[in-house]
């Protein structure tokens, strides 16, 4: 397994090992101690599965306010999507920043996104499935969002306005120089 840092500190890609063999393949998904190794101490609480039916389909830009902030650790288990993370540390050098990637059941890649970021993914594919386990459980009264377009925050996503596939809530979401009600 391998965890590389990947352009904003705190988030990482990590890369399992398979093992294939003429049934298919085998391969850890989550190894604490792996993560400890490179000074992640999480302790994960909660595991998350999503379909988004269309290609297309973007949620976000997500993340919930402290005490129940969330590390996220997320995976896709059938089709691709392009992931993004954004530094919303208001005290943050790299505030207001965004690193992406593209995580597919092909790649098996991983992305580990912490606390004090928003977090957003576009599927790539029909029927896109993704996993991911979070630190802190779910809380409606805690949950938050930002436009996943926002002009300041300028994501390179790969469909357009009109392409979007958006959840009622996503498409209203304030832009980040209109959120003012965080804890981070
Ligand atoms: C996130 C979440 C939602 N729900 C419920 C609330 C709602 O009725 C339904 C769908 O919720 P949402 O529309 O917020 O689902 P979704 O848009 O998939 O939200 C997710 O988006 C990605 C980008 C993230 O980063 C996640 O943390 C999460 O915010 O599921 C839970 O019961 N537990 C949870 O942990």
């Amino acid at each position: 397994m391998k965890v590389e840092p990947l352009g904003l500190p705190g988030v990482f890609l990590i890369t399992p090992t398979a093992h294939g063999d003429a049934r298919g393949f085998f391969m850890e998904s989550y190894r604490r101690d792996v993560l400890l190794a490179h000074g992640i101490d999480i302790e994960f609480v909660q595991d998350n599965h999503s379909l988004s039916a269309q290609k297309g389909t973007v949620r976000g830009l997500h993340y919930q306010e402290e005490p129940m902030a969330q590390t996220k650790l997320l995976r896709v288990l059938l089709g691709s999507v392009y992931d993004v993370a954004v530094d919303i540390r208001r005290d943050s050098p790299t505030f207001g920043k965004w690193v992406g990637v593209t995580l597919s059941a092909e790649n098996r890649q991983q992305i580990l996104i912490p606390k004090g970021f928003a977090h957003g993914f576009c599927t790539l594919e029909t029927n896109t499935q993704i996993h991911y386990k979070v630190d802190a459980y779910y809380s409606a009264a805690h949950d938050r969002g930002i436009r996943w377009n926002d002009p300041a925050i300028g994501i390179d996503w790969p469909v357009t306005e009109a392409e979007a596939v958006l959840s009622a809530k996503d498409a209203t979401l304030p832009m980040l120089k209109n959120v003012n009600s965080w804890t981070l």
